[in-house]
């Protein structure tokens, strides 16, 4: 296809969006307060999505219209953005009133394959969950401990290799190590057995997910507008970007195919297997093996980018930002480091990590304030009325405490919004205060039941609750304490090397150029 072939097929579309959003007839929303809308073609999409600084607009918003207010989606569609409890409970857990919106859809469909967990509906999904958690419960993630605490030491190394640099970047080294936790914990393998070519596509691939652009919040609108069918035929377009996602499927498809080889290979030869969960996952072959919720070769496939990204830069990200956090207020890291002597010195199991307190709390501020997820969209699949658990006064001064809902509305679940609310945590909202998690009662500790974890909707709720999380946390909490017990971190002396929290899809600590990156200085002091 031409370039000019390429702006004819995109002027058609803009032409069916503009008749679409000008003639439905939707007026619901046209009472609920909201931010004035800077253009048209944008609405605030270029304010919410493309900001050098994390929350410029989001939390002035927040602070001046309340947990719902609208927003202006591009070509002039009404929007919802919500950080509502009683609200979100309903987006999260409501399957029969919301799915995922086209255009997060659409990004997840680029990255991952099509049968993997998190594109599967219904009782496809369920079944594929089912499967997958028994890599996931408490007792499978402890059992994982040997592999975080040989990538820690890993860790280590590195982080000496950068001690005494005035400013050294600690997201390449902490985007390794995660990705090579997963690996080692799914398919029993080291990044030395993936191979720099899986390696340096499977970085190109996180990079590419972590970008923003005027252009790209364009041409995700257009293509949210297209039928299914077209944006199939689209992700095949010969264009480099959309090459290299498919250079990392293959990859790892190529890479799960030859671990599943393994494990068959070793049941027949009567060997141990790898020694990881895709042993447990594959039964095709010799069904004598037999767990609970097995899945096929083809399946299992499916699901091997699916875990080897999801637990990468989320992870490593988080921890981004707390090892800023700590080199931003040394004294609460001297408490932590005194703690983590006197707790680790034994060793132990994972119990340890758990009778941690101030390692705990420390842990959970950092997701609260900087959700990996702060931002994702979700559509009504039919009418209904959305409860709030606050009412709101509409443009005309009626207070409401339901919101009439028509099917394929949008509607943001604003987890980062949610986190920072004064209502739930307070006038001290955004400040960093692992403090906030060692004292008992509300505002965090509120039963409302919203988030998987902690009263948090860092790993969302629901049925597509992150899958994860129980190996995110074991995962932080070991190389969090191996890492603190070992260095001092110090914000850079020249004031040029300050990191931000940017948001590009997901939220990620960024230098001043703009680039993906967390500076320290670091100091062994063990
Ligand atoms: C701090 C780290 C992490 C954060 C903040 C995080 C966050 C999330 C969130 C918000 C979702 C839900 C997405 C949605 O609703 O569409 C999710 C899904 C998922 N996560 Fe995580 N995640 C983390 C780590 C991990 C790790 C370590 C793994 C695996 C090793 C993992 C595997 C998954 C999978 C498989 C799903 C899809 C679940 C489904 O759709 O049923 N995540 N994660």
């Amino acid at each position: 296809m031409t370039i000019s072939q390429y702006s004819l097929a995109a002027a058609g579309a803009l032409a069916v969006y503009v008749a679409y959003v000008v003639f439905r007839p939707r007026r619901n929303l046209c009472d609920i307060p909201g931010p004035p809308s800077p253009s048209w073609l944008f609405g605030n999409m270029l304010q919410l999505l493309t900001t050098p600084i994390y929350g410029e607009y989001e939390f002035k918003w927040l602070r001046k219209y309340g947990s719902v207010y609208r927003v202006k989606g591009c070509f002039g569609e009404d929007r919802l953005m919500i950080s509502d409890p009683a609200a979100l409970q309903v987006i999260l857990n409501g399957r029969q009133y919301y799915t995922m919106a086209p255009g997060f859809e659409n990004s997840v469909q680029l990255i991952y394959d099509p049968g993997s967990a998190i594109l599967c509906k219904e009782e496809e999904h369920k079944r594929l969950r089912g499967a997958l958690n028994n890599g996931f419960t408490a007792t499978a993630v402890r059992t994982y401990l040997p592999i975080f605490t040989r990538v820690a030491d890993m860790l280590t190394e590195q982080f000496d290799a950068m001690a005494g640099q005035p400013a050294a970047n600690l997201l390449p080294s902490l985007g390794r190590a995660t990705l090579s936790a997963v690996t080692e914990a799914v398919l029993g393998l080291s990044l030395e057995d993936l191979g720099d070519e899986f390696i340096s596509t499977n970085f190109l691939m996180v990079g590419m997910a972590s970008t923003s652009s005027p252009s790209a919040v364009l041409g995700d609108a257009i293509m949210a507008l297209m039928p299914n069918a077209i944006r199939n035929l689209a992700r095949h377009l010969p264009i480099k970007p959309l090459k290299s996602l498919d250079k990392a499927r293959f990859l790892a498809h190529k890479i799960g195919r030859s671990v599943i080889r393994d494990i068959r290979h070793a049941r027949i030869e009567g060997l141990d297997g790898v020694g990881a969960f895709y042993d447990e996952l594959d039964n095709k072959w010799i069904p004598s093996f037999a767990v609970d919720g097995t899945l096929s070769e083809h399946e299992l496939l499916a699901q091997t980018s699916l875990l080897l990204l999801a637990g990468q830069d989320t992870t490593g990200n988080t921890m981004g930002f707390a090892f800023l956090e700590l080199a931003r207020n040394i004294d609460f890291q001297d408490q932590l480091r005194t703690e983590i002597h006197s707790s680790l010195g034994a060793g132990g199991d994972t119990t340890v990590y758990e009778n941690m307190p101030l390692l705990n709390a420390f842990i959970k501020e950092t997701l609260r304030m900087y959700p990996s997820v702060s931002l994702s969209d979700r559509v009504a699949v039919q009418d209904h009325m959305l409860p709030l658990s606050q009412p709101i006064t509409t443009s005309h001064g009626t207070q409401i405490t339901e919101i009439p809902i028509m099917k394929g509305q949008v509607v943001y679940l604003a987890t980062g919004q949610y986190q920072r609310s004064n209502l739930r945590w307070g006038e001290d909202a955004h400040e960093f205060k692992p403090s906030r998690w060692m004292h008992e009662g509300p505002p965090h500790k509120v039963q409302d039941g919203v988030g998987g974890y902690a009263n948090l909707l860092t790993f969302h709720g629901g049925s597509h609750v992150c899958l994860g999380w129980r190996f995110a946390l074991l995962e932080m909490q070991v190389f969090i304490s191996e890492l603190v017990g070992k260095f001092e971190f110090s914000l850079p002396a020249d004031d040029r090397s300050r990191t931000v929290c940017r948001y590009a899809l997901t939220l990620q600590p960024a230098l001043p150029n703009g680039k993906k990156g967390a500076l320290v200085s670091l100091k062994r002091v063990v």
